[in-house]
């Protein structure tokens, strides 16, 4: 069996009177990829900003490479060492890249903060490489960019870190479909070449077959079901699991069966 990259264990949150996260655990295995699905609202996100540290839990702990994450201290350096190991690919790469800084720019300022002494001007090209990125891209803003190509910018600036995991947040659902294929095979192609892993935070079960080994279901914070992703989606357990599943739309799709289904569960 592989070894644990990242391990959760009992994480939980409220905001007032909402348990956003309830009593979720996991293991993501070393160059492994993990699913977290569930509808909005069900606290995919939140429990990835816990992951990531954005977020603080209300209890529970969170494991890289069995050390705990959850209390280190808040110093630059701490802050630092948290970000090596897990960075994070958000939904909307325009808003988390400076619109007045060049591609290239984005990627030297990153790898000056976390590898001072290196050479950068080779580890730029290989990182814009890497993402099926080239000279012409480097040079400019995110606002001249395809939405496509500031993805590839936001992954290359997270590669840059040599992160243990990945934590990728809804990362293709603002992209069009022929688009979305491209950064997954591209992501798929990462991950087997640097055994880099991710946790793949998203409600589309289509991204969840197409790139991860392992699935958690949620619903209201918990977690309902979880397994080889296709195990989860060929035999699922759980209603909720079968529930979403019959809500992607295909042909002879009936809405109203399924909001009565809803009703029931
Ligand atoms: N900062 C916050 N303040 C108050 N409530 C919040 C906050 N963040 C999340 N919540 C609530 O916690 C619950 C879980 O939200 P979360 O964003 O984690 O779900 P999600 O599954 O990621 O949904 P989506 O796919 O819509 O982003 C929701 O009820 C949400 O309203």
């Amino acid at each position: 069996m592989k070894k644990t990259v990242l391990e959760a264990v009992g994480l939980r949150r409220a905001y007032a009177s909402v348990q956003a996260v309830d009593n979720v655990s996991f293991r993501l295995a070393e160059g492994g990829s993990l699913g977290i699905v569930g509808e909005s609202g069900s606290g995919k996100t939140t429990t990835a900003r816990i992951v990531v540290g954005l977020e603080r839990a209300d209890s529970g702990r969170v494991f890289v490479h069995r050390r705990d994450r959850t209390d280190r201290g808040r110093g630059r350096a701490q802050r630092l060492a948290r970000a090596r190991e897990v960075q994070m690919v958000f939904q909307d790469p325009y808003l988390s890249l400076d619109p007045r800084t060049t591609v290239e720019a984005v990627l030297r300022e990153t790898l000056a903060l976390h590898f001072p002494k290196a050479d950068h001007a080779g580890r730029i090209t290989e990182l814009l490489d890497r993402v099926g990125l080239g000279r012409r891209e480097a040079g400019a803003l995110p606002g001249q960019l395809s939405g496509g190509q500031r993805q590839r910018v936001a992954i290359a600036r997270a590669l840059a870190v040599e992160p243990a995991v990945l934590v990728l947040d809804e990362a293709v659902a603002a992209l069009d479909v022929s688009v979305q294929a491209q950064i997954l095979n591209l992501l798929s192609e990462i991950r087997e070449r640097t055994g880099i892993a991710y946790l793949f935070i998203t409600h589309d079960l289509g991204v969840v077959r197409c790139v991860t080994d392992d699935v958690i279901v949620m619903r209201h914070g918990k977690v309902v079901e979880s397994g080889p992703t296709g195990r989860v989606l060929e035999t699922p357990e759980h209603p909720y699991t079968r529930l979403l599943l019959e809500s992607v739309p295909r042909p002879g799709w009936d809405p109203k069966r399924i909001a009565a289904a809803r009703r029931e569960l």
